[in-house]
């Protein structure tokens, strides 16, 4: 199944006192590469996690071909075909990164990590697990351990992780931050080459330059609000996205 559309509807979610998101709203449709980006604090992080299901939302809706899903477990979000590449790079230290995908490729069709432990050995997950390492370009280091690669393969393997649960929508947290440029220019083109018809990419991000480079369309946020969304362009025109985003008019 490929995605049709992912709705946010009116999404507000608070911590306490403290209003994370406040009412907001934007779509994707297939084939997409959506840059999502905004100050520290915006709330970013906390609408991927919604849109995941780690995070019940207060009030709003999260339509995925035309399902609501506000409620629904991420597990079987993930069955529906969304997954998420974090921030914090967390691979299992003692495993190769082969290992670390295999895992992840068996937990796509299992509800519980530790029946995906036991089928990792399986050679078609591996086979399969190796054309996603090959694909996020680390084909000639699959049976290295974590600790012995740079962050910037570590950051190709959380993605390669994500990917393997076999997404339509694939969210992606800072997956550029700590890498030096021509990595981070790298990273931004393997996502840019990722997006396809049968795979939307939402990329949060903090590097401007290559958001601006990469993604087709922004969605900006700021202090728990949307700001603007639409094409990159227009968006970065906008004097509202200027003055709060990037702290002038002109
Ligand atoms: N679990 C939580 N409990 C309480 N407050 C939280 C929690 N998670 C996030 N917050 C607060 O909600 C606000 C939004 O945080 P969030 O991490 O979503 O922002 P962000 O845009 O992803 O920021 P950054 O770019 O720094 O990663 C912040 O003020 C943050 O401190």
């Amino acid at each position: 199944m490929t995605l049709q559309r992912l709705q946010i509807n009116n999404i507000s979610v608070k911590f306490g006192g403290l209003a994370a998101l406040q009412n907001v709203s934007f779509e994707l449709d297939d084939n997409q590469l959506l840059g999502f980006i905004g100050p520290n604090g915006a709330g970013k992080t906390t609408l991927m996690r919604v849109i995941m299901g780690m995070i019940n939302p207060n009030d709003g809706t999260v339509i995925l071909n035309g399902n609501d899903i506000t409620h629904l477990k991420s597990v079987h979000r993930i069955h529906a075909g969304i997954s998420l590449g974090q921030q914090i790079v967390k691979p299992l230290r003692g495993m190769s990164l082969l290992d670390n995908v295999a895992l992840a490729f068996g937990g796509n069709k299992l509800l519980s990590p530790l029946k995906a432990l036991m089928v990792r050995g399986k050679s078609a997950e591996r086979d399969a697990a190796h054309e996603i390492l090959k694909l996020v370009g680390l084909g000639d280091v699959v049976n290295k351990l974590p600790n012995e690669v740079p962050l910037g393969f570590l950051k190709r393997l959380e993605v390669a992780r994500a990917l393997a649960l076999k997404p339509t929508l694939l969210l992606l947290d800072e997956p550029l931050a700590g890498l030096s440029k021509p990595e981070a220019e790298e990273m931004a083109d393997l996502i840019s080459g990722l997006t396809r018809p049968g795979l939307s990419v939402i990329l949060i991000e903090h590097n401007l330059p290559q958001v601006l480079r990469v993604c087709p369309k922004l969605y900006v946020q700021a202090n728990g609000q949307g700001l603007a969304y639409g094409p990159t362009a227009q968006v970065m025109a906008d004097p509202v996205v200027r003055k709060a985003y990037l702290g002038k008019e002109a």
